[in-house]
């Protein structure tokens, strides 16, 4: 190791090691304050205890930022004023002293990530940031001092950078971490988009959109978002498997996040549906995994495409549409009520039965047709009656609520989302009639084609992954789709995708229905696309779903942190050959180079790049195999070779760090201190094939610090060191 001299204290050190030991006084006499129960004393029992609650519960959570107050600070000139605030991971108002902290997600606290200059600070006055500063704090002490922008040391001082570097160097945990104190300027804008407009996120692997996404509930939790701000049980996160849910579910305490949901789409849709007992499987994966035919394989994923189609609402409305007329035919309502002291026979005959039908069907409220059409026939009746004053309309509504409930069950039927959603996809007769005037005849034959023939499906009760958003389009257009609150079905204040590029245009839809207004924010990244037969071709095909441009926003994550120099140049020679959107900028992270090792055993070489990552001091490494079987086989023959490899072949494995082994696709959004491709050749990535591309570029993307590429021949075309240097 060079010996290079300490760097030079910053002069403002001993200052700043002051104001954090006041800014540590002031939160325990805060928290003392607040756990002495003889202060918080109330009227009466009840509120003493009440307040006595709510004061240990605000000492507990100011408790646990004690350690580390603040991470930074802001000089700010404001109507000729100077003020220093401290940026923290939680606010705290010192009401004797200087030692307040503004919380990072506030409005203000923006201005520590952004790089603005001036903004417009209350009562239309201009408000400008003189200094931006980076204060390391652990355990209570000030361990570095950094500043990011100084005006009077001639503006940005590179200090981010070094911020950043330093913080992405470190090693690698079995749990994704917040990133807080180093949120870079355009990830804070994207974190922040004004909330209350559907937001896509477009971001290479690596551009922290999973961390943004969390970041952003957290944002929307804060009360400067007024009308917009959300709960944490109302909220709910979808993630495309349970490994990388559970994963990253581990960042919710961090992000003050517990109680939001971390699911699968697959696993939230068969609970809404309450069908939890169903084996999800997906036969087209399975085909594209193992089916050599490039013919069926174009086929299965086209059927996959046609089925999430948006125009399928279209085509579920219209079959539903059917079914509520058929049931409806002749019947007509009557039923006999006391109105004040007459009783009086109502009757809805077939036309006005029809009419309001129709308006109902019309609208495709969001409630659902079940409830709209109650309400419809309630309102009518009681037009009708025209009883005297509130209370009667009232009893009214009550008298007529179990005959409505039973006619307009007679009405709906016995629809079962299940049955019926497959039902509209197998029988003939009944997809032509509802597709008509929506899909043309080649959409129609492709649907009532079936390529996955010699996929086996289970023996017990099942639902492939493409067909749940029919179910669920069913379920939503009859009794509304949301969050479940007893027996009340409530919007998801906010809904975050992860890897949204894998979600179908029409679960885009029903997504959309799930949540307030606006309150989607979708992450992804096209150019990871391995459930492209599940997702959109491109972002224009999700805004179409929600409503269109003047309803979304799309916004772009240029550069990506994960990844080493090294590491990020090989994953955009992968990406090169199907991304025509251009390169992407690495955060310039020197690393070790990528290790090319052939001309042996599978298992042997393998060993080999593990044990040189363990002798470079790195824990958790990953080998990425192609198949989930590529891995079964390979753990014993590592065993061989001195290296116990933790297998997760299921999404019912847990990624608890170490050494482990897993199948690209489970690998997804997984990172590791180092990675290794395991078969990175031709035989197992298809060159000729795009799809085998990208699960290239997903399997060489998940190492920070360490790549190594290894094939007992040669190595894929796109990976060999000719192709580096070139
Ligand atoms: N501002 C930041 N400061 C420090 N680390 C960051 C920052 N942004 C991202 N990272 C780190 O970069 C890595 C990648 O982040 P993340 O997994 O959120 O990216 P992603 O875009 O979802 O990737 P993928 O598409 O591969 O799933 C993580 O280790 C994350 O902690």
């Amino acid at each position: 190791m060079p010996l290079t001299a300490p760097p030079p204290v910053h002069p403002d050190f001993p200052a700043e090691e002051q104001h954090l030991a006041g800014t540590i006084q002031a939160f325990l006499r805060q928290i003392e304050a607040w756990e002495d129960r003889d202060r918080n004393v109330g009227a009466d029992l009840e509120t003493s205890l009440t307040l006595a609650d709510t004061a240990e519960e605000l000492a507990a959570m100011l408790s646990v930022h004690v350690p580390a107050p603040y991470f930074g600070s802001l000089r700010v000139r404001i109507a000729g004023r100077e003020q220093l605030l401290y940026v923290g991971k939680h606010a705290f108002r010192d009401l004797k002293g200087p030692h307040t902290v503004v919380s990072w997600e506030s409005d203000v606290g923006s201005l520590f990530y952004s790089d603005v200059l001036a903004w417009e600070a209350r009562k239309g006055l201009t408000g400008t940031v003189r200094r931006r500063r980076q204060l390391d704090v652990q355990a209570k002490k000030l361990h570095r001092l950094t500043d990011l922008y100084d005006d009077e040391a001639g503006g940005d001082t590179g200090g981010r950078e070094q911020v950043l570097l330093a913080r992405l160097s470190e090693a690698s945990t079995a749990a994704m971490r917040d990133v807080v104190e180093t949120l870079q300027p355009e990830q804070n804008g994207a974190m922040r988009a004004p909330a209350g407009v559907h937001t896509l996120i477009q971001g290479a692997a690596g551009s922290g959109k999973t961390t943004i996404g969390f970041h952003r509930l957290a944002w929307l939790m804060h009360p400067d978002r007024r009308e917009h701000r959300a709960a944490p049980e109302s909220m709910l996160v979808l993630m495309p498997n349970r490994v990388l849910a559970s994963y990253a579910a581990r960042v919710l305490p961090g992000l003050n996040l517990g109680g939001v949901t971390v699911t699968t789409p697959e696993a939230w849709a068969t609970g809404f549906l309450g069908v939890e007992k169903m084996e999800v499987v997906d036969r087209t994966l399975t085909l594209l995994l193992t089916d050599r035919d490039n013919e069926r394989r174009k086929a299965a994923w086209r059927r996959a495409k046609a089925l999430g189609d948006r125009r399928m609402f279209q085509v579920v409305r219209n079959h539903l549409a059917d079914r509520l007329r058929a049931n409806l035919g002749s019947l007509t309502f009557q039923t006999t009520v006391q109105v004040g002291h007459e009783a009086r026979t109502l009757t809805l005959d077939q036309a006005t039965l029809r009419r309001l039908l129709d308006e109902v069907l019309d609208r495709a409220p969001l409630e659902g047709y079940r409830a709209a059409l109650r309400a419809a026939l309630e309102d009518e009746l009681v037009a009708r009656a025209n009883p005297p004053g509130e209370d009667g309309e009232a009893a009214l509504r009550r008298t007529l609520a179990a005959e409505l409930t039973r006619f307009v069950g007679r009405v709906v039927g016995n629809i079962l989302p299940v049955s019926e959603g497959r039902r509209i996809i197998t029988d003939e007769a009944t997809l032509r009639r509802a597709a008509q005037g929506v899909l043309d005849e080649r959409a129609v034959r492709l649907l009532l084609s079936d390529p996955l023939t010699a996929i086996p499906k289970p023996r017990r009760s099942h639902a492939d992954v493409t067909e749940l958003p029919l179910m669920l389009a069913v379920a939503a257009l009859l009794d509304g789709v949301g969050r479940r609150v007893g027996r009340a079905l409530e919007p998801y204040d906010h809904i975050a995708l992860d890897e949204a590029q894998d979600y179908s245009p029409l679960l885009y839809v029903l997504l959309a229905r799930a949540a307030r207004p606006g309150h989607l924010t979708a992450l992804g990244d096209l150019n990871q696309g391995l459930h492209g037969y599940k997702g959109p071709n491109n972002w224009g095909d999700v805004q179409a779903a929600l409503g269109g441009e003047s309803r979304t926003r799309l916004m772009t994550l240029g550069r990506t942190y994960r990844s080493t120099r090294q590491i990020t140049a090989l994953g955009a020679q992968i990406a090169a050959t199907y991304n025509r959107a251009g390169g992407v900028v690495g955060v310039d992270r020197d690393g070790g180079e990528v290790l090319r090792l052939t001309g042996g055993s599978l298992a042997e070489l393998t060993a080999q790049a593990v044990k040189t990552m363990q002798a470079q001091g790195h824990r958790n490494i990953a080998i990425v195999t192609r198949r989930v079987t590529d891995a079964e086989r390979l753990v014993p023959e590592l065993q061989r070779h001195d290296v116990d490899a933790q297998p997760i072949l299921s999404e019912q494995a847990r990624y608890t760090g170490g050494v482990v082994i897993l199948p690209v696709n489970l690998a997804k959004g997984l990172e590791f201190d180092g990675c290794i491709v395991a078969g990175a050749d031709a035989a197992n990535y298809d060159p000729q094939t795009e799809f085998e591309s990208r699960l290239l570029y997903v399997a060489a993307s998940r190492g920070l610090h360490l790549l190594a590429l290894v094939a007992e021949r040669e190595l894929h075309p796109l990976l060999t060191a000719e192709r580096d240097s070139g």
